[in-house]
């Protein structure tokens, strides 16, 4: 019998994410009851328009629930159970030039990856840490469940910055492909499958992926991969163009480890130039959301505001989010959910920095996230993570300490950089592209 109702907060309460969040929660207040609900962003008429809809939803569909738009930390983070994050700092305009910037050089220009995933980390990690200090100082009982981007820059920055911080970095690519994964096994949902998996964040493997029998679903998985990547002719899993290649590239380096499958953004690193190749240097991944996702969602949302009602919302419980309510009751109910997060490492990866962010399962209760073991990874995976992991941890160094040295290195370090020269090129674009954002560089 759950008798406590939460008041949850969420960070980036402009995001496109936010209505099928708000949908999502509605449709699991059974599992998690609600009775405050605040929005929270640094934008207030990007917000407003999100907070209006939501607004006259919940009214209508959950009147019980007390909700709040706003601006002011404070007011937001007063008497709050959990935070939901999702910036984006410096929001489209500034992902458009994490991603064109780049392809000036010939080099990959992606949201969270190469340079745009350190373009994108130097403006995240103050703001994440603002909202961290908001949280201990108004509610300091309240756990963060953040899945602002780039996660691997954030989930390092938050270890190093705040470690004692009750904040749980969590993706949602995972979640995405194991859905595809037990579609492609013939399973009802991926919560019938048991995985094993290691990696960064948006740099990993998996190692097993089994029913509750025990019966091995990987080779079937791998037949179908190698034909069709993680993509399926079935509706819901109907994704934009840019995805839709994306879940095929799979195909081209999944064979790279015959006892693996991978994490779709490995293709970044591994493809990188066929990736360069085929980019449209007008038009990058963030001009198609701007287009799409974001032309939806906030006309949708205006046409409620304009309407007065939600009786015909166009707004669907985002379902893959219910991760997020997962997450929260594991803390709420010390359920010992088994989920993947980004966690120190210490030693779950024998053979890898045990103060390296790595994304693994972990049993998650009331205290937080107990990683389960991976032991030793194969010298393939070591090298590349040892790569990867160490542009992440020179890009907080260089936020923290103001270096220019240090950002040139992350940028000369990435797999996706042909050398320092390059490096140094998109450093000095970057720097000046970022100069509302980033710290100063010296
Ligand atoms: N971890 C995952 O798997 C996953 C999945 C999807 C999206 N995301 C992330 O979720 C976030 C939102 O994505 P989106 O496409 O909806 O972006 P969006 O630009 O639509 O929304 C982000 C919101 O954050 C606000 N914001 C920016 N800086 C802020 C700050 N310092 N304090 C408070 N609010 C701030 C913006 O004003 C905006 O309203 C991004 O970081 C995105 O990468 C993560
Ligand atoms: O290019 P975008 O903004 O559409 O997506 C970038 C995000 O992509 C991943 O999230 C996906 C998720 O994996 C997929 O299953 C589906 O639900 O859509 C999500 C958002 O598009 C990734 O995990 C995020 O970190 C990226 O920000
Ligand atoms: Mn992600």
């Amino acid at each position: 019998m759950m008798s406590k109702k939460f008041s949850v907060v969420v960070a980036g309460g402009g995001s496109t994410f936010t209505p099928g969040i708000v949908m999502m929660l509605l449709a699991n207040l059974d599992r998690f009851p609600i009775r405050k609900l605040k929005f929270y962003d640094n934008d207030a008429k990007r917000q407003e328009v999100v907070a209006k809809a939501c607004q006259i939803i919940l009214r209508e569909k959950a009147p019980d629930i007390e909700f709040e738009a706003t601006t002011d930390p404070q007011e937001a983070f007063t008497d709050i159970d959990f935070i939901m994050a999702h910036i984006r700092v410096g929001k489209y305009a500034m992902r458009e030039l994490d991603e064109k910037i780049p392809l000036k050089y010939n080099v990959l220009g992606q949201e969270t990856c190469g340079p745009g995933g350190i373009s994108y980390g130097m403006r995240s990690i103050g703001g994440i840490i603002e909202i961290i200090d908001y949280m201990e100082k108004y509610s300091p009982n309240a756990w963060m469940l953040n899945y602002s981007n780039p996660a691997a820059i954030v989930a390092e920055a938050t270890r190093k910055l705040r470690p004692n911080a009750k904040i749980l970095n969590i993706c949602d690519m995972p979640i995405g492909i194991e859905r595809r994964m037990a579609a492609i096994a013939g399973l009802k949902s991926r919560k019938e499958m048991e995985i094993r998996y290691y990696g960064l964040n948006h740099f990993g493997w998996w190692t097993s992926i089994m029913d509750h029998h025990g019966n091995d679903l990987m080779p079937k998985i791998r037949e179908y991969v190698g034909k069709k990547g993680y993509n399926l002719d079935i509706p819901e899993f109907k994704a934009d163009t840019s995805w839709t290649v994306t879940y095929d590239t799979v195909k081209e380096f999944y064979q790279l480890d015959p006892s693996t499958l991978p994490n779709t953004y490995l293709k970044y690193y591994l493809c990188q130039d066929e990736v360069v190749e085929h980019s449209n240097r007008e038009y990058t991944r963030a001009n198609e959301v701007m287009d799409g996702r974001e032309k939806t969602v906030f006309g949708e949302c205006r046409r409620i505001a304009a309407a007065g009602t939600a009786k015909e919302c166009g707004f669907e419980v985002d379902e893959h989010a219910s991760y997020i309510v997962d997450l929260a009751r594991a803390i709420a109910y010390n359920t010992k959910e088994r989920m993947l997060l980004i966690v120190e490492n210490n030693g779950a990866i024998s053979n890898f920095d045990p103060t390296a962010m790595v994304e693994i399962p972990c049993i998650v209760g009331c205290k937080g996230p107990e990683p389960l073991t991976v032991g030793k990874i194969p010298q393939f995976q070591k090298g590349l993570m040892e790569q990867q992991v160490s542009v992440e941890k020179l890009v907080v160094e260089a936020w923290a300490e103001g270096s220019y040295l240090k950002l040139w290195q992350a940028l000369t370090m990435s797999k996706t950089v042909p050398s320092a020269k390059v490096a140094k090129l998109i450093l000095d674009d970057l720097i000046e592209a970022n100069k509302d954002y980033w710290p100063e560089l010296k």
